[in-house]
């Protein structure tokens, strides 16, 4: 259904497109630094396997050596994160050396940007298979069944979320590998404080998502602590991208609002209006990312930080969207579900202590946020159209 008339809509996007592209900001990564700790104990059996895997560094040359960068497997590689993750580390790492996984077929411009392999994290003898035979030095644990799905299939959540997560501690601690793993403000319940939420306080979500984000970061801490695992985690706030869509949770609004806005004109918001909730532009989340695991070790006083860059209302996200595309209309409907949620999760995350000990400084606020996901949405649309 569309609220311009058709034959406004061109015009508008055009002028939309040269407004935006002059107020366009460039960001920056950072500064390279990589290496990866020995580990001293192996936590499962390690049985003989027939089955062979390619090595991706030998079939496809590789401007980078082993040598001088880790050897990366993304697990859940072709979900809202994962794709842009492998982007960001290929630049940094060289293209052979990242290599995303999932159970999905990938699209085709996925499968030919770089090395691409099926994998199941609840088959564990394939993922180890996975990590041996590709000399897997860093691993990123993407997948995970998110905070709206999981309330409609607890078991597949626990089974990803718990189960799948077992297999992936247990395999890096085999291996010596470091490994990180998200979590997300969903850790958080209605009993934390909520504005901000320090890293540390009391944890009692009422999810099984979160119970089960939970649970991974005192396994990882838990790995840490009797293993050596060297293991990383990050609390993300809901993650807001233009050229990937979310997997089911309760933050995707701030998402899907924006392809609205400029392919319609109309949006029917699934949040009340007054719900406030921490949220970061992918760039800033992914560069968070890259920049935690190269952290050296000594840096970091604790091994799951909460990271923060902004906080909004569906109110605000409109009004901001509503100063470059004015006739945007929006009505709720409200989903019990994710209000329930979003109720009990935090409004602010507390992050000084990721600003202190690894230098995280978010570069995106909600005005470059909606400057940046219209720009690339009407832009994207247009190149579509036009090919
Ligand atoms: N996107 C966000 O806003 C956000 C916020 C906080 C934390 N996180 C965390 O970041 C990670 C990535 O999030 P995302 O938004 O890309 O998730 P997503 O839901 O978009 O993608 C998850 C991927 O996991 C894959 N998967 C499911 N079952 C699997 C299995 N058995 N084996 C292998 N892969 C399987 C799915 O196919 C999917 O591609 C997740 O752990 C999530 O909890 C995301
Ligand atoms: C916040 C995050 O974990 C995810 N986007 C969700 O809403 O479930």
């Amino acid at each position: 259904m569309c609220c311009f008339p058709s034959h406004c809509r061109s015009m508008r996007r055009t002028m939309l497109v040269m407004q935006l592209l002059r107020g366009a900001v460039e960001h920056a990564g950072s500064s390279s630094r990589c290496g990866v700790e020995p580990l001293i104990s192996a936590v499962r059996g390690i049985s003989s396997s027939s089955q062979q895997f390619s090595n991706f560094g030998r079939t496809h040359p590789s401007s980078c050596t082993d040598t001088d960068h880790p050897k990366v497997l993304i697990t859940g590689g072709l979900g809202q994160l994962g794709v842009g993750l492998a982007k960001l580390l290929r630049r940094r790492f060289g293209k052979n050396n990242v290599i995303l996984s999932d159970i999905r077929k990938p699209p085709n411009h996925v499968y030919h940007n770089g090395p691409f392999i099926f994998s199941d994290i609840l088959d564990y003898k394939n993922l180890r298979e996975i990590v041996v035979n590709n000399n897997i030095s860093w691993l990123v644990h993407y997948s995970a069944v998110l905070s709206a799905v999981g309330e409609s299939n607890v078991t597949l959540a626990k089974e990803v979320n718990i189960t799948g997560l077992h297999n992936i501690l247990d395999i890096a601690t085999e291996h010596g590998l470091r490994v990180f793993v998200p979590s997300t403000i969903g850790a958080f319940g209605p009993s934390s404080p909520r504005d901000p939420t320090p890293d540390l306080c009391v944890q009692r979500p009422q999810t099984i998502y979160g119970v089960s984000k939970v649970h991974a970061e005192l396994m990882g801490e838990y790995y840490h602590h009797r293993y050596g695992l060297d293991f990383r985690c990050l609390r993300y706030p809901g993650i807001i991208s233009a050229d990937s869509q979310p997997g089911g949770g309760t933050t995707d609004y701030a998402v899907q609002i924006f392809h609205a806005a400029v392919k319609t004109g109309c949006f029917e918001c699934n949040l009340r209006s007054d719900t406030r909730l921490p949220m970061m532009y992918i760039d800033d989340c992914l560069r968070a990312t890259l920049e935690i695991l190269e952290a050296p070790a000594d840096t970091l006083v604790r091994r799951t930080y909460n990271i923060n860059a902004m906080s909004f209302t569906p109110h605000d996200l409109i009004q901001e969207i509503q100063k470059v595309l004015p006739d945007l209309k929006v009505t709720y409907n409200v989903d019990p579900v994710r209000q329930a949620i979003a109720d009990g999760w935090p409004m602010a995350l507390e992050d000084s202590a990721a600003r202190r000990d690894w230098g995280w400084k978010h570069e995106y606020d909600l005005q470059e946020l909606v400057q940046t996901m219209l720009t690339h949405i009407t832009t994207g649309n247009q190149l579509a159209q036009a090919y």
